[in-house]
């Protein structure tokens, strides 16, 4: 009776912002990837390259006023941070290509680290909440932190080499210089005062590349792993690095982790902090609030 009626199905309109630089990887062949193997009658689908930092967010803002349902994060952790946060603030879909140095997110849900079958994933449409995180004004959905970490990515963002090699190298040269800092915390109306040589709040449980700081985080708890690193000596760090690739943190003296929902942290001076990787500075005072699944992800 109708016989156009598969041409009039609605299409969704995807978007898919591709970062460029994340992983150190080119990405001239992503669009036709997406192209060769994205299902063409459930999708309108539209690309777009980051130029600099922020410009995913700006390109999200355009695309959700051009009615633009899910879109794709087509880079690492960073990539996802300022996509995922403009998708939570309208309440669209986030779609998960990873392309990044790390990628901890996604190998958190699982999501093919394989792009041809990571694309195919987002034809199955399924998809599933998880937690977010405000660190101060900031979301986050990953990890956030100060302290080493902090000092890292403040230092991988002006280093040219990204993808795995070039963060190793980095972190070997930059974990000498680094001494600790003293810290007041009030994890959920507790304090705990302690010497860290890092701090990291975590919604998932990896930096990425299955390096593990929080083994037993979820994303769909309620809950942040707020994971003390304490000073150590240069002679442990060996030691340090079995436990994360294990993924034995939980049980190891040289990591304490408290889990919670409303953090408060102290430090003595202003300085570097870390959003999902992503270097910022910010004052002596950090305010750190889950917002349970309040994001929709497309997952396996
Ligand atoms: N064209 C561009 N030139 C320089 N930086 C860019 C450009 N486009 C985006 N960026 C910035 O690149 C940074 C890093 O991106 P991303 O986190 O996706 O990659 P990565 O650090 O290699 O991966 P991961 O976070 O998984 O380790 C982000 O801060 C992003 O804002």
């Amino acid at each position: 009776m109708y016989p156009h009626s598969k041409a009039l199905q609605v299409k969704i309109n995807i978007l898919f912002v591709i970062n460029p630089i994340s992983g150190g990887k080119a990405k001239l062949r992503i669009p036709a990837l997406i192209d060769k193997y994205l299902d063409k009658e459930k999708f309108n689908a539209n690309f777009r390259l980051t130029e600099h930092i922020g410009h995913a967010s700006e390109i999200v803002e355009e695309a959700i006023a051009k009615n633009f349902d899910i879109i794709v994060a087509a880079g690492g952790d960073g990539t996802i941070n300022e996509v995922a946060g403009k998708v939570l603030e309208h309440k669209k879909i986030l779609g998960i290509l990873p392309l990044g140095s790390g990628n901890g997110l996604a190998r958190f849900l699982n999501i093919p680290q394989n792009l041809k079958e990571a694309i195919l994933l987002i034809n199955q449409l399924k998809t599933d909440k998880i937690d977010s995180a405000y660190f101060n004004n900031k979301s986050f959905f990953n990890l956030a932190g100060l302290g080493f970490d902090a000092h890292l990515s403040a230092a991988f963002s002006k280093d040219k080499k990204r993808g795995l090699t070039g963060y190793l190298k980095l972190s070997l040269r930059e974990v000498f210089n680094y001494k600790g800092e003293s810290y007041i915390l009030n994890i959920d109306g507790v304090e705990y005062r302690r010497k860290a040589f890092a701090l990291t709040i975590a919604n998932s449980s990896q930096y990425g590349n299955n390096v593990y700081i929080a083994p037993n985080a979820s994303v769909k708890d309620g809950l942040l792993d707020v994971c003390i690193i304490k000073p150590f000596s240069m002679l442990k760090l060996p030691v340090l690095s079995y436990v994360m690739l294990k993924g034995t943190a939980e049980t190891s003296d040289m990591i304490e982790i408290i889990k919670g929902k409303s953090i408060k942290i102290y430090r003595e001076h202003d300085g570097p902090v870390h959003v999902d990787g992503e270097p910022l500075q910010m004052g002596k005072e950090v305010e750190i609030n889950i917002n349970p699944l309040s994001l929709e992800v497309i997952v396996p």
